[in-house]
């Protein structure tokens, strides 16, 4: 069975300033960090930048999304030839705050984890129901149908750049590690990172750590905080 990296990702959402970045790359700097982990930050793209050029360099970076072509007349949106041209390797894709609050259909985005892929960026894709789907019994299959939309886009050699964050827990996450075995093919299910996106702390990261589904996190609020380390380091 292949080794799966523990990866931890902190999306810092709409957060942060010049000053607040200083100071998380301070307590990253300080760490220390476990070196069997993989991380990657998320700063707000108008940050990536500035944030590339101070983190160490084995910290890697994430936009927090991108659009699916280029270039060209769509005003507001980023290119992964853009997120590329400033040194940052990885994009997430999905995340529920644009599918829910943006309105981001399942086709967008499977068409932008397609160009991102094509594009040489790695592709943190998100993937969650609702609290009113989960209520009603529907978590496979809207997870499923989302994870389909996905699958539909990405090569056999694209899964290998592909990192699954998925919100509820171990459950879900073996029931996700399954479809992908029937649906994508055992290799690519077995080495899929699937991470948990669903409010990680310093309190709760060892014991979901320990799960064997669980190959990593995206953290949101914790990340902007020195609680981050513990995270980073929960499976040490
Ligand atoms: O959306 C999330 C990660 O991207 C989770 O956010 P919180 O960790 O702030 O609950």
């Amino acid at each position: 069975m292949p080794e799966r990296k523990f990866f931890v990702g902190g999306n810092w959402k709409m957060n942060g300033s010049k000053k607040e970045i200083d100071e998380i790359i301070a307590f990253l700097k300080a760490g220390p960090l476990d070196e069997h982990t993989e991380v990657v930050c998320a700063p707000p793209s108008i940050y990536l930048d500035y944030t590339h050029q101070h983190l160490p360099g084995t910290i890697g970076l994430a936009a927090q999304n991108c659009y699916k072509v280029a270039k060209g007349a769509f005003t507001g949106e980023i290119s992964p030839a853009m997120i590329k041209d400033v040194g940052v390797h990885w994009v997430i894709l999905g995340h529920s705050e644009r599918r829910h609050i943006l309105g981001e259909s399942d086709l967008l985005v499977a068409e932008k984890v397609e160009h991102s892929l094509a594009q040489g960026l790695g592709v943190i894709a998100c993937i969650g129901e609702t609290l009113s789907e989960r209520e009603a019994g529907k978590t496979s299959e809207v997870v499923f149908r989302q994870t389909k939309a996905i699958a539909d886009k990405v090569t056999a050699s694209g899964w290998d750049h592909v990192v699954l964050a998925y919100e509820p827990a171990q459950e879900v996450h073996a029931e996700l590690r399954k479809w992908m075995s029937e649906n994508v093919s055992p290799d690519v299910s077995a080495k899929i990172r699937i991470i948990y996106g669903g409010s990680v702390t310093a309190g709760n990261c060892k014991e979901l750590a320990r799960e064997s589904d669980i190959d990593g996190f995206l953290v949101g609020g914790a990340s902007l905080k020195p609680d981050f380390v513990q995270i980073v380091n929960a499976r040490k």
